[in-house]
């Protein structure tokens, strides 16, 4: 296949052809072959988005989302490769439930990859024993799932992963810094009182401490605060910004409620306005969604009662289009902050970039298809999301190693699944 003058993140007009699952070359002016040529003039032509964080729920809690409607989703969503975590029943914790994950990850339409999580009877030796992606979400407080662990089973987690050579992920939030005095209030806003900026901070602090001390690199996720960033960039590590940190705070839970509710929190708009700075100039390393779908009945009980978490797998790179579309980021900065850098960051050298020999994973983009971003057009099992109404930038056709996954025109949108363990196919 032939996709011709196509336009690519850096601005640039190209060809790029692609054969079995690579991109054979990227050049000016090809001649066609025997194969099927698409005129891509005035779109973009982007790297597809790996997302290191979702939450696809299976085994355990198929009602809120599956391996089939998830990946299907991210297809739609112009995403290649997603990560899940480990907080599923059961937890991710030793090889056998890698084994039972992986058998429902044969639904899945695009590629993945699979992390190990920690709990107090986790099974190092079986685990590692996996193609895991990497260690985490490590959970340093209780989230979903409840797998908060204390310290020196942190420290004896980063020494396991040191030994297996595999990055660790953490989930950086400190109860014993929780403002006890929010839980008597009883609106969306008390959640955000509740885990206060303070308990990020110092948990990335002692997080990031803890690994330098070892000499173990690790990998911050849903930073949410611009010190959590700062903190995490000051020790050499990296960071991932979600999609809801980066365009919605405290100021939207008036009208989202509990829908708005996840850990951590939606900050100040000040606060909000000072991570979308770090996003925008290099410090944050990446965008992942941390896509933690909840039915609405679950959603729609008191903030106490409330489980944490929204979804964003399939809007995140139409969010982002959007703030390309208008100046406010650049199209490279999209394409390091959503494929470039979390290719280079979790040792996937073949994706990432429109670049001769890599795997074409890629997405057709027409820049002036702007639309309203509705819940029930999105193909998620999750029947809400916290930007309803917004604009979103939503791709074509989404390619994953040669084939399309998803074309938004076709009578059948998506093929047959195909996705693959990213940590089995070949590099
Ligand atoms: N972020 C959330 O609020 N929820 C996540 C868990 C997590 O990432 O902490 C979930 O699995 O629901
Ligand atoms: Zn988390
Ligand atoms: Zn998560």
């Amino acid at each position: 296949m032939l996709i011709r003058n196509a336009t690519l993140a850096e601005g640039d007009t190209r060809d790029v052809r692609v054969s079995g699952e690579r991109i054979a070359a990227v050049g000016d002016g090809l001649d066609a072959d025997d194969e099927r040529v698409l005129d891509a003039t005035g779109k973009r032509l982007l790297p597809g988005m790996i997302d290191v964080h979702v939450h696809f729920r299976q085994p355990g809690f198929g009602h809120k989302e599956t391996w089939e409607t998830g990946t299907k989703s991210a297809a739609a969503g112009g995403v290649t490769t997603v990560v899940d975590q480990p907080n599923t029943e059961p937890p991710t914790v030793d090889g056998a439930a890698v084994d039972e994950k992986l058998g429902y990850a044969e639904q899945a339409h695009i590629d993945f990859g699979i992390n190990g999580g920690v709990t107090a009877d986790w099974e190092p030796a079986t685990l590692f024993d996996r193609p895991l992606f990497a260690l985490g979400e490590v959970f340093l407080a209780d989230s979903t799932g409840e797998m908060g662990i204390d310290t020196s089973l942190y420290a004896e987690a980063l020494e396991q992963a040191r030994e297996h050579d595999v990055t660790v992920t953490v989930h950086a939030e400190d109860e014993t810094l929780f403002n006890e005095s929010a839980r008597e209030r009883d609106d969306a806003d008390a959640w955000s009182a509740y885990r206060r900026p303070q308990a990020e901070q110092e948990a990335v602090r002692r997080a990031c401490e803890l690994a330098t001390e070892r000499d173990i690199q690790i990998h911050v996720a849903h930073t949410s605060t611009p010190e959590g960033i700062d903190i995490a960039a000051e020790h050499g590590m990296t960071c991932e910004v979600t999609p809801h940190h980066l365009f919605l705070s405290r100021e939207y839970l008036s009208e989202l409620g509990t829908h708005g509710v996840m850990n951590p929190p939606l900050r100040r708009d000040t606060l909000r306005s000072r991570v979308y700075e770090r996003v925008a100039d290099g410090t944050v390393d990446m965008i992942a969604t941390d896509h933690a779908p909840h039915t609405a009945e679950e959603k729609d009980v008191g903030v106490w009662d409330a489980p944490s978490g929204v979804p964003g797998v399939e809007t995140v790179l139409p969010l982002l289009l959007v703030e390309a579309e208008r100046g406010r980021l650049s199209y490279e900065r999209v394409r390091d902050l959503t494929a470039a850098t979390p290719a280079d960051v979790f040792d996937l050298p073949d994706r990432g970039r429109v670049r001769e020999g890599n795997y074409a994973d890629l997405v057709l983009v027409d820049p002036d298809a702007v639309t309203e971003i509705r819940a029930d057009a999105l193909h998620t099992n999750c029947p809400w999301t916290p930007f309803e109404g917004w604009d979103g930038l939503f791709p074509e056709w989404t390619m994953v190693r040669g084939e399309q996954v998803f074309e938004r025109d076709a009578d059948e949108p998506f093929g047959d699944p195909r996705g693959q363990n990213v940590r089995t196919t070949e590099e």
